[in-house]
């Protein structure tokens, strides 16, 4: 058999920073996809952890653990993470076999945490690419958690993790705002949740953060980062509540546009056609659904507005 096709068949990438949502979303998205009757499977590339991921049908750490890689090399967690990843990119034969196994699956790759491996180290975008020569297209589902959006600062930054992480995976791309019911749990947003979902005119933003004396001094820094993400106009966002089967079935519903699923050589059916069209209300309506929700409607007094500042 060629190698170029050994495994045709599509798949989701799941990335994001640790404790962002990523196994939870994964073993729900296998929930729906299995509910939905799609043949699909959990391949748990985290080697980190005492107890198997529930339901993985694959797992990095029958080839190697982050434990015995720590002790047997001396190295801290972040650099045996970062040896185990570069171990599976030289014998990606091993994986290979286990996803021959299961050819015409939909798999769903649960990646470990370390933000690095996203922004700038090149092993995990070499797995995937490999994945994709043999076959596989897969979509980068990237989940930020969403309290971010509570503190402007910190938003920017995951604007700026969010637009090197598409730059670097190079896959078709989808950032997801992880739990969306805990939005407001560390601070109340200062604008519309559609601001901070399609990433609108970052100089409010900006205006905002620097209202703060302790940023002021870094204004111009800030614009020049804001203008980075609006020049590419890549960063845009899906909120999602893992309590909320609608937001997950969203979620689906724009990977499988990205991945070319719908549209797919595999399961090509009007019933996916249509399952796409149904889906493709405005996003506004979703976003506005989880403000309605979730967000605290009584606008903010100048009070509120200066305590969160100081
Ligand atoms: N309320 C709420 N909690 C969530 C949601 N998604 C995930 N969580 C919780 O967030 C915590 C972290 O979730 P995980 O799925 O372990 O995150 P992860 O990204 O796999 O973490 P690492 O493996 O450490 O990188 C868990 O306690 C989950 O129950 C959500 O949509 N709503």
């Amino acid at each position: 058999m060629a190698e170029e096709c050994v495994l045709a068949g599509f798949g989701q990438a799941v990335i994001g920073p640790p404790g962002s949502g990523k196994s939870t979303y994964v073993r729900a998205m296998h929930a729906l996809l299995t509910s939905m009757g799609r043949k699909a499977c959990i391949i748990n590339l985290d080697p980190a952890g005492e107890e198997e991921e529930p339901g993985a049908a694959v797992s990095l750490r029958e080839l190697l653990g982050l434990e015995e890689v720590m002790s047997e090399l001396r190295l801290g967690p972040n650099g045996a993470l970062l040896y185990c990843m570069e171990y599976l990119q030289t014998n990606l034969d091993w994986l290979q076999s286990r996803l021959q196994s299961m050819r015409g699956t939909y798999f769903l790759f649960d990646c470990p945490g370390q933000v690095e491996l996203y922004t700038h180290h090149p092993a995990l975008p070499s797995i995937l690419r490999r994945l994709g020569e043999w076959g596989l297209r897969l979509c980068a589902v990237h989940l930020v958690d969403s309290h971010y959006c509570t503190d402007p600062a910190k938003f920017i930054s995951v604007l700026c993790t969010s637009l090197s992480t598409m730059l670097h995976v190079e896959l078709p791309h989808v950032n997801i705002l992880s739990k969306m019911d805990l939005i407001e749990q560390y601070g109340r947003l200062a604008f519309n949740m559609d601001y901070y979902t399609e990433v609108m005119d970052l100089s409010y933003l900006v205006d905002h953060l620097t209202s703060d004396p302790f940023f002021r001094r870094h204004r111009r820094l800030h614009e020049k980062l804001a203008e980075v993400i609006e020049d590419y106009g890549l960063v845009t966002f899906i909120p999602l509540s893992i309590k909320d089967e609608q937001s997950l079935q969203k979620v689906l519903s724009t990977v499988d546009k990205a991945s070319g699923f719908c549209y797919g050589d595999q399961q090509r059916s009007l019933g996916n056609l249509m399952s796409v069209a149904v889906g493709a209300d405005f996003h506004f309506a979703s976003t506005l659904a989880f403000q309605e929700k979730y967000v605290e409607q009584e606008p903010r007094t100048v009070e509120e507005e200066n305590s969160d500042l100081s």
